[in-house]
């Protein structure tokens, strides 16, 4: 995951590829709850790991269920319905799914047996409304009050008198959540007595409402519904749990990926995507047709989508999204490649979700250079004609940060700019490694694909510097002194005569080497230690003077130069290797400040070591690489030269972030 202020992507040109979804955030919370609320085991395959599942997984935990993670699966062992605890305070971060379920649960649980219990989440949570929800279980006895603002979490649930004599009324139109945590919670108190809700006001977000349904008769339970008015659960309502259930790839999420198929991918070609297909029980898997609207061509298997680009320009679409929230979002930014205006309505939920998401889409759509309106529950969105680069703010909204991943392929548009997505981590609420999934089916053309060279002489210190970069960016690193290192290890292995420069560069040419970062293997062999040793490090850079092994190695360098971007160290990476880099340093300390740093760090592996010897070897290593015909160690003319002597690692690191951020357009 990019734990980093922000991701930089560069202009994109095709995607292609097969990407395995993570779990429905919608189903793996549900079955959690209710094999929580179980008696007995659950076993449950491909939950989804990521902040929401995280948060209810420790709830459950707290309120006394066995939730114990073994591999991909997931094994909860529930309370039978009855309270184990009668008192916790229960974080539930920013995950509706969680607040909401637990909420109803809880409070009916307390009303019943006796007990007190608080819910709370982060600073935004207490901002999305739930007092449609605590009005529908005050009026049948709940005793909630309100730790903050009244109508929004946090509550403390207080016990109270189940009365339940009439039907329960519960508004439908600011979130199907409230319905849904009842639905999910009523089976609770519905001993000798059916139980009636009836929803207020339009229901939005319906399939969301099915998909509790759905999972409520996997667990036993029949509510019966008649239309989105009324729905009734069954007196002495019994969860059951299934034994084992399997969680579906999250359409929500997939969304992304169709979006990518159907703007970058060829039939030839296409963006696969796993764990989502026909017979979805997500509605947002409907979000296909929308985009097949737009032009899409999707192939629907029973788990999976094939998504390749059919019209284009896209076609420009007025869509009632209501039963799509979600995935909707994504249409937004389909939008900018539309051949007209697009515009999406019934979406008035959307402003009360992760944030404000009509002004969110309409203020980074806009600074990105669309023409938006927007009104209470819908937006409009004109494609740039101009497009521009930006720094899009994401609001701690996983799914706007997804979104605007799809804006970096304005090439497409005929355009060329990067996009930086702001707090990319925040992606962690339901798809934690999205934006390694999203870098692995998209193709950049390498003249986009940004480098940052940083060369210099042996012992500079340009490895920690170059991998620490690259960490703060989220971009690749290549160690090319490690290339060489490990080059020369297979020579040995080899019995190749390092004097016999075609031996070495066979060899080289061959290098089965594998980089699973920060291990290196060869061959299947981990030898990431091995390569570090003095006398691996002398016989790299002897068969470094070869042209033939430098010429072995390029194609290998130049494989590394892959989106996001790049941070490449070594002797010639500015010079031969990445001659267009678009930023070159140039690392420099003196031999005997080197040979200190060297002696320090070999005694700490517990190697001895001798630092005058140390600076001897580092001076004729110097000497060589300065002097050999091929590729000699010296600062390319653009490049930018850093003296670390006097400085920490830290200050190094800062200093290159510093020229970079001053060469970036945002
Ligand atoms: O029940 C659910 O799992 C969800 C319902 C929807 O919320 P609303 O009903 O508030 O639209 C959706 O946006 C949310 O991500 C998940
Ligand atoms: C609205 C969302 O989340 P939540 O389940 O917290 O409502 C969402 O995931 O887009």
């Amino acid at each position: 995951m990019y734990a980093i202020p922000f991701l930089d992507l560069p202009p994109l040109r095709a995607a292609s590829g097969t990407v395995r979804l993570p779990g429905s955030k919608s189903i793996s919370n549900r079955v959690l709850l209710l094999a929580g609320l179980s008696e007995g085991t659950t076993r449950i395959h491909d939950l989804l790991d990521s902040d929401d599942t995280r948060v209810m997984i420790e709830a459950l935990r707290t309120l006394g269920c066995e939730v114990r993670r073994e591999g991909v699966e997931c094994v909860v062992t529930g309370l039978g319905g009855r309270l184990h605890t009668r008192e916790a305070s229960l974080f539930l971060g920013n995950a509706g799914t969680a607040m909401r379920p637990l909420a109803a649960a809880l409070s009916l649980l307390a009303a019943q047996e006796g007990g007190r219990f608080e819910v709370s989440g982060v600073a935004r949570m207490h901002e999305r409304p739930i007092g449609d929800l605590v009005d529908a279980l005050s009026q049948i006895g709940c005793d909630i009050e309100y730790l903050g603002q009244e109508g929004y979490p946090p509550l403390r649930l207080a016990g109270g008198a189940l009365r339940i004599d009439a039907p329960i009324r519960v508004r439908g139109d600011v979130s199907s959540q409230f319905l849904t945590a009842l639905l999910l919670a009523l089976p609770l108190a519905s001993a000798g007595r059916e139980i009636t809700v009836e929803v207020q006001g339009e229901l939005i977000s319906k399939p969301y409402v099915e998909i509790t349904l759905n999972l409520l008769r996997r667990f036993g339970i029949e509510v019966a519904r008649d239309g989105w008015q009324r729905f009734v659960v069954p007196a002495d309502s019994r969860y059951r749990s299934p034994g084992e259930i399997h969680v579906e790839g999250d359409a929500s999420s997939a969304s992304y990926f169709v979006a990518l198929g159907a703007l970058a991918a060829t039939e030839a070609a296409p963006v696969r995507i796993e764990g989502v297909g026909e017979g979805s029980i997500q509605g947002d898997i409907r979000f296909v047709e929308a985009a097949e609207a737009m032009g899409a061509r999707v192939r629907r298997g029973p788990n999976c989508l094939e998504v390749s680009r059919g019209a284009w320009p896209l076609r420009a679409i007025d869509l009632d999204c209501n039963h799509i929230p979600d995935a909707a979002m994504t249409l937004a930014v389909m939008a900018l490649y539309a051949d007209g205006p697009c515009t999406l309505r019934n979406i008035a939920s959307w402003r009360v979700k992760e944030t404000d998401r009509i002004a969110a889409m309409a203020a980074e759509c806009a600074k990105l250079g669309a023409q938006v309106e927007e009104g209470a529950d819908w937006l409009r969105i004109t494609p740039p004609q101009h497009w521009k680069p930006a720094a899009i703010h994401t609001y701690d909204d996983h799914r706007v940060a997804m979104c605007f991943s799809l804006a970096a392929f304005n090439p497409l548009a005929g355009q060329r700019v990067p996009v930086r997505i702001l707090d990319p981590k925040c992606v962690a609420k339901t798809f934690p490694d999205y934006f390694e999934t999203f870098f692995a089916v998209v193709q950049a053309d390498a003249s986009d694909v940004p480098v940052i060279t940083i060369d210099g002489p042996t012992a500079s210190g340009k490895g920690t510097l170059a991998s620490r970069v690259a960490a703060a960016l989220g971009y690749h690193y290549l160690d090319s002194g490690a290339l060489y290192r490990s080059a020369a290890l297979a020579a040995l292995h080899a019995h190749a005569d390092l004097a016999d420069e075609d031996a070495v560069a066979a060899v080289a040419a061959q290098l089965p080497l594998r980089f699973d970062p920060p291990r290196i293997l060869l061959a299947g062999e981990d030898i990431t230690e091995r390569i570090r040793h003095e006398e691996i490090g002398l016989a790299a850079s002897r068969i470094s003077a070869y042209p033939a092994v430098r010429r072995a190695l390029h194609a290998l360098q130049l494989s590394f130069r892959r989106a996001p971007g790049l941070v490449a160290d070594g002797r010639d990476m500015g010079t031969v290797v990445f001659p267009d880099a678009a930023l070159k340093v140039f690392l420099t300390a003196p031999a005997a400040t080197r040979a200190e740093r060297r002696h320090k760090q070999l005694i700490s592996q517990g190697f001895s070591a001798n630092i005058d010897h140390l600076r001897q070897d580092l001076e004729s290593r110097d000497e060589r690489d300065r002097n050999r015909a091929t590729a000699p160690l010296k600062p390319a003319e653009d490049a930018r030269s850093l003296d670390n002597s006097a400085l920490s690692i830290e200050a190094s690191v800062q200093q290159v972030l510093a020229w970079w951020q001053a060469r970036r357009p945002f």
